[in-house]
């Protein structure tokens, strides 16, 4: 069954996803000496800036060294660009780290991103071969329509959910921008120890309540929970649940 923690004024939701984040972390180091785990882009990376750069009680506990971070998925455009999720990631976490004190961070092949379009199925090709076979955590954004990762609801879309074996593939015409992605796929998902999903604010309160009480499938957060909701947890705070009837909280 689908968690939620709700975060209020008391616990914010950056203090209550990095405690759990480490908690992760230290099962995952328990047994193995890399902590594997996989982020999205959007306004997830400013919510990890907080807890690990700003929040520093929680700073002081990652063993960023034992971190192997991956994308769940990376817009096609240079790792310069303003849209690059692995961009966004280097100026809010990365640049604030001391050099030798530094996660792993594995890119998309940037030769590939100049060679053209004809190279992107090959861009997602080989980000598939430097994922691990099983993550530790995976931590997915909501999108206002639904969408996580690059997988977006619709039928032109479709492909994308209905993949079987492919781990990572291209996402074309992005109905939001950039439009070339690459984005892992629900197998992936599937295979990971723990998800979570992270939506704050009044922007995300009509697609909560789709989710959450209409439970619709069309939607690729709604899937995930459907799918694989023993152990998926998702953190949002109070303003952006205002307009799910159910009881969130007893969700738990
Ligand atoms: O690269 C991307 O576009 C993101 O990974 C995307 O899937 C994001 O997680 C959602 O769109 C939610 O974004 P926000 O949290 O900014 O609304």
């Amino acid at each position: 069954m689908v968690r939620a923690i709700v975060s209020n004024i008391e616990i914010s939701l950056s203090k209550s996803l990095g405690e759990h984040i480490l908690k992760h972390q230290d099962i995952a180091l328990k047994s193995a000496r890399k902590f594997n785990l996989a982020i999205s882009g959007g306004s997830l990376i400013n919510v990890l800036r907080a807890a690990f750069i700003e929040d520093k009680t929680l700073a002081s506990k990652v063993d960023w060294h034992q971190w192997n971070i991956f994308f769940v998925d990376e817009r096609i455009v240079p790792l310069d660009n303003p849209d690059s999720n692995f961009g966004a990631f280097k100026k809010a976490v990365l640049d604030s780290l001391p050099e030798n004190k530094r996660p792993t961070v594995y890119t998309i092949d940037e030769q590939l991103v100049k060679d053209g379009k004809d190279s992107y199925p090959l861009i997602a090709m080989e980000y598939e071969k430097i994922l691990p076979e099983k993550l530790d955590l995976v931590i997915l954004g909501c999108g206002p329509d639904g969408h996580t990762c690059s997988l977006f609801p619709g039928e032109s879309h479709r492909y994308l959910l209905d993949e079987k074996a492919k781990k990572v593939m291209w996402c074309q015409d992005s109905p939001k921008p950039p439009s070339d992605r690459i984005t892992v796929t629900l197998p992936l998902l599937g295979n990971s120890n723990e998800i979570f999903f992270v939506a704050e604010g009044s922007s995300k309160q009509d697609i909560m309540h789709e989710i959450f009480d209409k439970e619709n499938l069309e939607l690729p957060c709604a899937l995930v929970n459907h799918l694989y909701g023993n152990k998926v947890t998702w953190f949002v705070n109070d303003e952006a649940v205002k307009k799910v009837e159910k009881d969130i909280q007893s969700i738990n």
